[in-house]
């Protein structure tokens, strides 16, 4: 089987570490996002190991998405990974103090845009059959209810059962397809999810060891070369200094 990864949000954080690791296999690579000049830098640093197709891709967008994968070079099409990771999470505010436009982009994004993507390339995933897979990037916040977390949970909740769906309608086409689910890593998450606030990112991530990028893109590697007849439904990554919290009570 031909090997070829589909990243979506390989700027950054998570899906620029699929990249390195998928390239250090050998695998072809289609990577997206919307930043192109960190597109181009990570063709440039991969593109004599691997070859690199890039394109800008906004996943909110169903049109651009499916104009990106109908445009496809033909040594590139056969998509045999498809690693939704573009996501975002914004306002850590108490819900009854965030905007509605910050509700809708996360729904625009981490619900219609995987849904998008997804869409679109499913019939090629099919056509690849077995050894194929879907790889949908959740999170704990999907289980964990806290203190801002609305609509970024309920996104990700989403983004599980749609994984647990799929894997129903995909039975005898061979396709796999997994929620993994990370807890604490430090990537432009929290930059994103604040505004850019580089204190609120330190200390997050400082005096504790978050996962890192890496971290993760390995365990989405491990998922994506499994024996073809293997399929993990869900994996739940956290670093070994998180847990959960107690019950929140409001008392007299
Ligand atoms: N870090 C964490 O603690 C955790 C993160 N996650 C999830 O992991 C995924 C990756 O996040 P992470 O690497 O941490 O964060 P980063 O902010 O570092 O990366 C997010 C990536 O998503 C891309 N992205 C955002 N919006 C869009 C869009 N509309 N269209 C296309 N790409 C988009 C960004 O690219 P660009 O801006 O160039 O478009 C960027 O490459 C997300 O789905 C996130 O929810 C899950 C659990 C834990
Ligand atoms: O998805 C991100 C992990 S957390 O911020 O909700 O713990």
């Amino acid at each position: 089987m031909n090997r070829i990864a589909f990243i979506t949000g390989a700027t950054s954080g998570f899906g620029r570490a699929c990249a390195h690791r998928f390239a250090e296999a050998g695998w072809s690579l289609v990577l997206t996002g919307r930043r192109e000049e960190r597109l181009n830098e990570l063709r440039e640093a991969l593109q004599d190991r691997v070859p690199v197709h890039t394109a800008v891709l906004d996943v909110r967008d169903a049109d651009e998405v499916k104009a990106v994968i109908d445009a496809l070079p033909e040594a590139f099409a056969a998509v045999t990974c498809l690693v939704n990771n573009a996501g975002l999470a914004l306002a850590p505010q108490p819900a009854q103090r965030v905007s509605l436009d910050d509700w809708h982009t996360m729904i625009d994004t981490n619900v219609s845009g995987l849904v998008n993507v997804t869409h679109a390339l499913l019939p090629t995933l099919i056509d690849q059959g077995a050894g194929s897979s879907i790889i949908n990037v959740g999170s704990v916040a999907a289980d964990a209810p806290y203190p801002g977390n609305h609509v970024y949970g309920a996104t990700k909740a989403f983004v599980r059962q749609f994984s647990y769906n799929l894997r129903c309608d995909l039975l005898g086409t061979g396709v796999r397809v997994t929620d993994i689910a990370p807890g604490l890593a430090e990537t432009e998450f929290t930059l994103v999810r604040t505004g850019g606030d580089r204190g609120a990112h330190d200390t997050l991530y400082g005096d504790t060891t978050p996962l890192g990028a890496e971290d993760v893109a390995e365990q989405i590697f491990h998922v994506a070369t499994l024996p073809a007849h293997v399929n993990i439904n869900r994996l739940e990554v956290m670093p070994v200094r998180q847990a959960w919290g107690p019950f929140a009570i409001d008392r007299d």
